[in-house]
């Protein structure tokens, strides 16, 4: 579970982007962050990642209160989070095997468990044909897959996601939503920031939305709410 009681967030330069957040999600919801431009939804998925730590209030996943957290532990607690971005972040000169692989080299796991791990999760997100591919030689919609996959890899219980189809065409859209669902179903946590209004009002979930710094609806099958 994710619980945050009383977050605020300001940043050094004096901008207060959270407000007073009360907000607990259960291990394996599927939640949209919605909100306007600068509302804060960037600000409160940084804060469960510890990208950011917040000026005050507590957070706590699990067991774990991640204000109070010293910096040594903060390796551990992403293991256990994975990260989409609307720009995919893939390393250029890597392979899409190599990519997903470099995620659990890092934190150390066998050789032969990584080759099986990295099969697989390229198989969960239909890639496996492309393994050889370099992130140039593959569409967006593709290097987003690439990027979930490596997301995955290690099995995280939480899978935040911040715009993932932000750059993408709504047909490949639909895609990486049926992706996402499909580790939704597999019992992680998704939480999802997004401008997307055709994505949360067809695939109905929670919807959290927060407009400067708070949050100002939590619907259980909300839907999209804005006109932009
Ligand atoms: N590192 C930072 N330093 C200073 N101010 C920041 C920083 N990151 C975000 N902000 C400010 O905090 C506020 C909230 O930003 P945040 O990125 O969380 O919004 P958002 O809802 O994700 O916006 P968008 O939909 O445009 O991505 C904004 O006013 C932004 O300018």
């Amino acid at each position: 579970m994710i619980e945050m009681q009383g977050v605020y967030k300001t940043y050094p330069n004096g901008v207060t982007a959270l407000n007073g957040l009360d907000v607990r999600i259960q291990q394996g919801e599927f939640v949209y962050v919605v909100g306007p431009s600068g509302a804060g939804k960037s600000t409160f998925t940084k804060l469960i990642f510890r990208e950011e730590k917040p000026s005050k209030g507590s957070i706590h996943i699990n067991d774990l209160d991640l204000a109070a957290m010293k910096e040594r532990r903060i390796p551990k607690l992403r293991r256990n989070i994975g990260v989409v971005y609307q720009d995919f972040r893939l390393l250029p000169r890597l392979t899409v095997y190599e990519n997903v692989a470099f995620a659990l080299e890092v934190i150390e796991q066998r050789p032969a468990e990584i080759k099986t791990r990295v099969m697989d999760v390229l198989e969960q997100v239909r890639l496996k044909n492309k393994a050889r591919f370099i992130p140039d030689e593959l569409s967006g919609g593709e290097q987003q897959r690439v990027s979930i996959a490596r997301a995955i890899a290690n099995r995280p219980r939480i899978l935040i996601a911040d715009e993932p189809t932000g750059n993408l065409d709504p047909e490949t859209s639909w895609e990486i939503m049926h992706i996402l669902e499909e580790i939704n179903q597999t019992g992680t946590t998704i939480l999802m920031a997004t401008h997307n209004r055709e994505v949360v009002n067809r695939v109905r979930k929670r919807v959290i939305a927060i407009e400067d710094g708070v949050i100002v609806r939590d619907e259980r099958r909300g839907d999209y709410g804005y006109e932009d």
